[in-house]
């Protein structure tokens, strides 16, 4: 395996260094090697794309040629880079691993792909972000498996083509809407990650269990994997803080109660919802009344950043249904007010609001 780029997204759940945050830190990043599955069959949940990706492996095996090119979409920490290793392991076949943000000119993007060998997986992270000179030159390669490399500068500069082998591009991307259609119709294959269910989080605790050794009951499993956003990389974190607690103040042994109570302590609740998302929510429902209010009004009142709300804390609000963006501001639903044991206020009487409906 040849490390082009170890880089990381810089998105703002990074800033944030959450425990709950979608993205690899640098703990994840030394311990993920040893927890990601090597095969496909190893490999938990999203059935669909596991299915579609099998046979599409399989039949370039069973033809002896080299896999179409495959597009990985979703989230962060769902498993992209995960199934791009697989899909080589799967093909008998080397991995190059680089990043969109690593090639800044088109001469890096022709210096790896020429140095490709016959059959080689080039694993392209981030590819949304990648220079434009460079996506260019990657639509060529992608379908002809030949690129024209620049000599010289200005008038006299001349293209020479340059042949390429057979190669296997898979990119992964967290936004794939910011794909130009070009780039995204040259992929033969496009599989889009979602999010996983309780169940599928609970065999990827107890698979990283396994591994690390560690004894954990079946409804401590699903005690953490309520907690991790549907999402492997953080059940995984959240696994290790629980470990750490269980070692330090119970024998080891992972009960149901060791990692709620360890949970709490890293103030993850039973939904998941971290202080920052709890502290949105109780802004929005003990000093807004549940809403509607403005994003800036909403912020200040919690102590951060515009963005901060917006783009860390909200979206796990509004895909629990916790929270709804509305043109008129940030409103509660009734979820919210259950979750934090609030009452929701009655619909206001008298003659305006709902109550005209029904009123006279
Ligand atoms: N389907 C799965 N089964 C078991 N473990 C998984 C699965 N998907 C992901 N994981 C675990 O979650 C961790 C994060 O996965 P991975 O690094 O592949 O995510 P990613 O989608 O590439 O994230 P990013 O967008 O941040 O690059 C891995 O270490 C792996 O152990
Ligand atoms: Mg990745």
């Amino acid at each position: 395996m040849n490390w082009d780029d170890t880089s990381e997204t810089g998105t703002p759940d990074d800033a944030a260094e959450r425990l709950v945050g979608a993205s690899a830190d640098g703990e994840d990043q030394a311990v993920e090697a040893a927890l990601r599955p090597k095969s496909l069959g190893e490999f938990v949940g999203q059935e669909r794309v596991r299915e579609q990706l099998d046979l599409v492996l399989k039949a370039a095996l069973a033809r002896g040629a080299t896999a179409d090119h495959v597009l990985l979409s979703g989230a962060p920490g769902l498993g992209k880079t995960t199934l791009s290793m697989i899909i080589a392991a799967e093909m008998n076949a080397p991995i190059r691993i680089t990043s969109g943000p690593a090639i800044q000119h088109a001469g890096d993007l022709a210096a790896i792909l020429s140095s490709l060998q016959e059959g080689e997986v080039l694993f392209l992270d981030e590819i949304h972000r990648m220079s434009r000179p460079a996506e260019e030159m990657l639509y060529m390669a992608m379908e002809d498996f030949r690129v024209d490399v620049i000599v010289g500068k200005g008038p006299g500069a001349t293209a020479i083509p340059l042949e390429l082998p057979p190669f296997t591009l898979v990119g992964a991307t967290t936004r794939a809407g910011l794909l130009p259609p070009p780039l995204r119709d040259r992929f033969g294959f496009t599989g889009h990650m979602e999010f996983y269910t309780s169940t599928e989080l609970e065999r990827v605790i107890h698979r990283s269990a396994q591994l690390l050794d560690l004894e954990i009951d079946a409804d401590a499993a699903s005690e953490i994997a309520g907690r991790s956003r549907g999402t492997p990389r953080i059940a995984n974190r959240l696994l290790r803080r629980v470990r750490d607690y269980a070692q330090v103040k119970a024998d080891g042994h992972i009960t149901r109660e060791v990692a709620a109570v360890a949970l709490g302590v890293y103030e993850v609740d039973a939904r998941g919802l971290d202080r920052l998302d709890r502290a949105v929510l109780q802004a929005l429902l003990k000093l807004f009344g549940g809403g509607p209010v403005g994003l800036s009004t909403l912020a200040v009142a919690v102590g951060e950043e515009r963005e901060t709300v917006e783009e860390v804390a909200e979206p796990f609000l509004v895909r629990e249904g916790l929270l709804a963006r509305t043109p008129r501001g940030r409103v509660a639903t009734p979820a919210a007010w259950t979750h934090l044991g609030l009452v929701p206020p009655a619909p206001a009487g008298g003659a305006g609001g709902q109550a005209g409906l029904f009123g006279g």
